[in-house]
């Protein structure tokens, strides 16, 4: 169990914090902080505020990813999907919504916009070199072993 700090932002107090909708949901739900409803036109976007920041620890990211209902239902995903909250990061997370569908879509002030799951980050050191190890695939890609 890794801690995370959660900070409501001043005026947030009647928007939720993240939480999960089941025992065992992989994502956390954001609830939209936006002071009024927000119409998204159809292939419009918009940042959309949480209320919230938050501290963890060093080794953790979040994802913030579209709810599958939203972007079936109605076309509305993250543009950035996956979005990266790194571990540093101290400022109000956001959510950047793009209307995908047909019809403009209302984002009301408590609704849940997109969903946040924790990932670990292995700690990596790159370093550049002359020459890389032999493998059987070598530089195919994009598609070469067929269809
Ligand atoms: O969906 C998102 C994506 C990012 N962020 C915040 C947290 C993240 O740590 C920061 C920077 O995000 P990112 O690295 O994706 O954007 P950038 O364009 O590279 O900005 P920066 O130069 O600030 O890193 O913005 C959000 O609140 N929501
Ligand atoms: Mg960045």
């Amino acid at each position: 169990m890794y801690p995370i700090q959660l900070k409501r932002l001043p005026g947030n107090e009647d928007v939720a914090l993240p939480r999960q909708m089941s025992e065992w949901a992989a994502g956390f739900d954001l609830h939209a902080a936006v002071t009024e409803p927000i119409v998204l036109a159809p292939g419009q976007r918009a940042l959309i505020p949480t209320g919230f920041a938050m501290a963890m620890p060093r080794e953790l990211e979040a994802q913030i990813r579209p709810r599958s209902g939203l972007a079936f239902k109605h076309g509305i995903t993250c543009l950035n999907t996956p979005g990266t909250i790194d571990a540093d990061y101290r400022g109000e997370v956001k959510v950047l919504l793009v209307n995908l569908g047909q019809d403009p879509f209302t984002i009301e002030r408590g609704e849940r916009v997109a969903q946040m799951v924790f990932q670990r980050v292995p700690q990596v050191i790159l370093e550049e070199v002359q020459e890389l190890s032999d493998t059987a695939r070598g530089e195919g890609g994009f598609g070469h072993t067929g269809k």
